[in-house]
């Protein structure tokens, strides 16, 4: 059975492309995310796109504009959505379904963010249909876990978390979970200033993999990308992507300024 990837793995070498994502969360207007798009085509180049995968998250009115952005200039900039409508289509108002999604050249959507939760009462049932909503549509569920300060507190983090894992790939078939992404974010450490330690963003995310090694057979936990996110920025990425359980970072406020997202993706630059 897989375990958690050992120690000492050399960061690129697991076979999982690390993927940096960007939560733009509910900043910018359609304008200022062409140009943010913009500055981060020009400064990123064929080495980095070889190295990762870069993604942004914009609000649902700029995904638009992204598209004709990334359509006109042929770019490599992967895009998504920052939630999905669990529903097909019809009465729901205000919802935005997959399908919508994936017409619009979406790769990623999230599906659980702790925003979502925390601020709309999202349940791992919700998230769960979430993501089976997501895989109808060909995309790829960014799905969300991770512990509040209490829990944090009580020692209960990782039960916490793969509590949340299990319950978000409820009846998932392994076709579909091996394309999963799963972000562990700490709650606590989200646009707060509070990173959480490499050791702590290791520990979650190989219990992370094992528990996916123990949902589900064959290599499927050897090929599931896992995220940490919570107040990565260019001075701490290097040090938390040199984990051998974590394969990018999804990233906040930090991915509001091209420059320093473009940084973060060049991580490897940084290691020490
Ligand atoms: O989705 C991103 C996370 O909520 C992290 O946000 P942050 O980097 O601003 O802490």
């Amino acid at each position: 059975m897989a375990k958690a990837t050992p120690k000492g793995a050399v960061p690129g070498t697991t076979g999982r492309k690390p993927l940096m994502a960007g939560n733009w969360k509910m900043n910018t207007t359609h304008l200022e995310a062409i140009g943010i798009v913009q500055k981060m085509a020009f400064a990123l180049k064929e080495a980095d796109y070889e190295a990762v995968e870069a993604c942004v998250l914009p609000p649902f009115t700029a995904i638009r504009s992204v598209q004709t952005l990334v359509d006109a200039d042929r770019l490599q900039i992967r895009y998504g959505a920052q939630d999905v409508s669990a529903h097909e289509k019809g009465a729901y108002t205000g919802e935005i379904s997959a399908l919508m999604l994936a017409k619009l050249g979406c790769s990623y959507t999230l599906a659980g963010h702790s925003e979502r939760r925390q601020y709309h009462h999202e349940d791992d049932a919700l998230v769960n249909a979430k993501v089976k909503a997501a895989f109808k549509h060909d995309l790829v569920p960014i799905m969300c876990v991770g512990e509040g300060l209490e829990v944090r507190k009580a020692g209960e983090h990782v039960a916490h978390t793969l509590a949340q894992v299990e319950g978000g790939l409820n009846k998932i078939p392994a076709d579909q979970a091996r394309r999963i992404v799963i972000a562990y974010e700490p709650v606590w450490a989200i646009g707060t200033g509070e990173v959480a330690t490499p050791q702590d963003a290791q520990e979650v995310c190989a219990a992370v993999r094992t528990r996916l090694a123990e949902l589900y057979d064959g290599d499927l936990a050897d090929q599931v990308r896992i995220l940490y996110g919570g107040s990565v920025k260019s001075d701490n990425v290097a040090g938390i992507m040199v984990q051998p359980d974590v394969d990018g970072a999804l990233v906040g406020g930090a991915s509001l300024d091209p420059a320093e997202f473009v940084k973060i993706c060049r991580y490897r630059g940084l290691l020490v």
